[in-house]
C-alpha cells in the first residue's frame, strides 16, 4: 500500500481543520492519493504517520490533539466458525435422529458425520444441556429443537464488537479462546493558537545576522523538545561487574575499611603460598592449579626495600625477587620443624619452589605482604581492617561456572582479642548492606592457612535455596606470628568471588557472558547496576 507524504498529510490535516474547525474521530479521516487509492489511519503504519504529523504540527501549536483508546472484540478462528456452522453441541444434535424415529448413532459415526473435534467438545456438552440422550451403545435427539446461544452471542459480538449482556459474557467468551479483545487508538484533533494553513519556517538557531539585521524580531523559533532523547554518548563504559566492584568498595568504606594494593597479578610462590603455610606439597600448587611465569629461576640478588618487594625488576622478569632474608628463615623453618604452638609439615622445604613466579591464586597473597608489613611497620603493629577486590588465576578450564580469571572480595581485620563471632558479625553486616542476603550460614571446612575455617552460605530468596558465597576463617600463628604479628593478635579474613553474586544479580547463568566472545557487548555498554534483593 502506497502512503501520503508526511507533507501531503500535514496541508490535509490543516485544510480539514479549517473546513471543518475540528475532528472528533482520526478514524474519520480518508485521504485520497494521486492514483485516486484511499487511505485511512485507523491503525499500525497509516496510524503511526499521522501521530508523526500531528506530533509536529502539535510542536508548533499550530493544533491540539488528544489520544482516546477503545476496545472491542474480534472473533477466533473457533468463534467464526461457531457463528457460520453452529456450536459442537448444536452439530452433534443436529446429526442424530429424533428418539424413536431412527437408529441411534454410535461414536464412530458420530465423528465420521461432524469430526473428531466436534465429537469429542459437543458430545459432553450437549448431554449436559439434555439435548440429546443415549439409547442403546448410542446417541439420539431428546428434543424437537434447541436454542444455538453459543451461536448466537458470537454473531452479535461479530456485528458489533461487543455484547448487550455485558462483560461476564465476554470474559467466558475471552476465556474459552472463542473472542479476543482488541485496543483501538484514535485522535480528537482541534485548531491550536497558532493554527495557519500554511506551516512556516521555524529557525533553530540565532545568528549574528539575524541580531544585526533586527531580522530576529519577527521571525518565528522552534521550541526546545525537552522530552527528546539525546543522543548515546559514544565513550567507553564501566563494566556492568566493575559497577558492582565500585558498590562493595563504598560499602567496604562505609564499614571503616582500608583497601590493600592489588595491582600486581604476578606474585611469588612464596607469598602466595609458603608465607601462609600452604605446605609446598599442596595439590594446589601444582602446574596443573596455578599459572607459573616461564623463565630461569633464582631470587635476585639484590636486597629490595618492602615496598617494591614482589615488583619484578624487569619487564620479562626470570626470578622473583626475595623476602627479607630472616623473615625466609623463620617460614622456612615453620614449615620444616614447626614453631609457635605448631609442629610445622615435618617435610623438606625448597627455595627453589619458593621463588617461582606465578599469577597469583588469591589475594590473600597481597593480604600476607600486607600483615607482615603491617607487623613491621614504624611504631609496631596497630589493628586493621582491610580489603581488597581484584583479579585472580587459575587453570581452569572455562564453563558456565569457572573462569580462568575472576575476581576477589577479600576482607582481613587483625586486632586483639577478637573471635570468630566478629568474623560472622561482620561478614552479615557486609552481606546485607551489599544485598547478598539476610540470612547466612557457616560451615566447617579446611585451609591449609586458616583454623578454623568456614564456607559462608547466603539464602537467595529470589532463587529459594540457600548458595556458596564464601570462604573464611582465622588466621593460623604459623602464617601471622611468623610474620611478626604480636601475640594476643587475632586475624580474620573472608573471601568471596564478585562474579557470583554478580551473576545472581543480573539473572544469568553463565559466567562467559561477562568476558570474552561469549558477551554481549551492548549488554556489558548499557546494563545499569542493579541489586540482587531486587528479586
Ligand atoms: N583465599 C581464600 C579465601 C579466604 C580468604 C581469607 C580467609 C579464608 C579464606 C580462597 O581463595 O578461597
Amino acid at each position: 500500500m502506497s502512503l501520503p507524504s508526511a507533507d501531503k498529510l500535514q496541508s490535509f490535516v490543516l485544510k480539514t481543520l479549517d473546513s471543518q474547525g475540528s475532528v472528533a474521530n482520526s478514524n474519520d479521516l480518508t485521504f485520497t492519493l494521486e492514483n485516486g487509492q484511499t487511505v485511512t489511519f485507523t491503525e499500525g503504519e497509516t496510524q503511526a504517520l499521522l501521530k508523526g504529523v500531528l506530533d509536529s504540527l502539535a510542536s508548533r501549536e499550530m493544533i491540539t490533539y488528544e489520544i482516546h483508546t477503545t476496545f472491542d472484540h474480534a472473533l477466533l478462528p473457533e468463534g467464526s466458525q461457531i457463528a457460520a456452522k453452529g456450536s459442537h453441541e448444536a452439530l452433534v444434535w443436529a446429526a442424530l435422529p429424533m428418539k424413536g424415529q431412527g437408529e441411534p448413532m454410535g461414536i464412530p459415526e458420530l465423528k465420521k458425520v461432524v469430526g473428531d473435534e466436534t465429537t469429542k467438545v459437543g458430545q459432553g456438552k450437549a448431554f449436559k444441556n439434555k439435548w440429546i440422550t443415549k439409547e442403546g451403545s448410542g446417541f439420539v435427539k431428546a428434543v424437537e429443537s434447541i436454542q444455538d446461544t453459543t451461536r448466537a452471542e458470537l454473531e452479535e459480538v461479530a456485528k458489533t464488537g461487543t455484547h448487550s449482556s455485558g462483560e461476564k459474557l465476554l470474559a467466558e467468551l475471552r476465556k474459552r479462546k472463542l473472542i479476543v479483545q482488541r485496543k483501538h487508538i484514535h485522535y480528537s484533533i482541534a485548531k491550536g493558537p497558532e493554527f495557519a494553513l500554511e506551516v512556516k519556517k521555524l529557525e533553530t538557531d540565532l545568528t549574528t545576522d539575524m541580531l544585526n539585521s533586527g531580522a530576529w524580531k519577527n521571525m518565528s523559533y522552534k521550541k526546545y523538545n525537552f522530552n527528546a532523547a539525546g543522543a548515546p554518548p559514544e565513550g567507553g563504559a564501566l563494566h556492568p561487574l566493575l559497577k558492582v566492584r565500585e558498590e562493595f568498595r563504598s560499602i567496604f568504606f562505609d564499614m571503616g575499611f582500608t583497601e590493600m594494593p592489588t595491582n600486581k597479578f604476578v606474585e611469588s610462590a612464596f607469598w602466595n603460598f609458603d608465607a601462609m603455610f600452604v605446605p609446598q606439597q599442596h595439590p594446589a600448587r601444582e602446574m596443573q592449579d596455578t599459572f607459573y611465569l616461564k623463565g630461569e629461576l633464582g631470587f635476585n640478588v639484590a636486597i629490595t626495600p618492602i615496598s617494591d618487594m614482589c615488583v619484578p625488576p624487569s619487564s620479562e622478569p626470570q626470578v622473583s625477587q626475595p623476602p627479607p632474608q630472616e623473615y625466609f628463615e623463620r617460614v622456612k623453618k615453620v614449615h620444616e620443624v614447626g614453631g609457635y604452638g605448631s609442629i610445622g609439615y615435618r617435610a623438606p622445604f625448597s627455595e627453589e619452589e619458593s621463588k617461582k613466579l606465578l599469577l597469583r591464586t588469591h589475594t590473600t597473597a597481597v593480604s600476607a605482604d600486607m600483615l607482615y608489613r603491617i607487623a613491621n611497620q614504624e611504631g609496631g603493629f596497630k589493628p586493621v581492617k582491610m580489603f581488597s577486590i581484584d583479579r585472580v588465576f587459575r587453570n581452569e578450564t572455562p564453563d558456565a561456572t569457572h573462569l580462568a580469571e575472576f575476581h576477589q572480595v577479600e576482607g582481613v581485620i587483625a586486632d586483639y582479642d577478637i573471635t570468630l563471632g566478629h568474623l560472622i558479625a561482620i561478614l552479615e553486616v557486609f552481606m546485607k548492606k551489599a544485598g547478598l542476603g539476610n540470612n547466612l550460614r557457616f560451615k566447617p571446612a579446611y585451609n591449609p592457612y586458616t583454623e578454623p575455617s568456614a564456607e559462608v552460605f547466603s539464602y537467595h530468596e529470589g532463587l529459594g535455596k540457600w548458595i556458596e558465597v564464601g570462604n573464611s576463617g582465622m588466621f593460623r600463628t604459623e602464617f601471622v606470628q611468623v610474620a611478626g604479628i604480636p601475640e594476643g593478635v587475632r586475624v580474620l579474613g573472608f573471601g568471596l568471588s564478585l562474579e557470583r553474586p554478580f551473576l545472581l544479580r543480573y539473572a544469568m547463568n553463565d559466567i562467559r557472558q561477562l568476558v570474552g566472545h561469549k558477551s554481549d557487548i551492548n549488554f556489558i555498554r548499557n546494563a545499569p547496576a542493579v541489586r540482587m534483593d531486587r528479586a
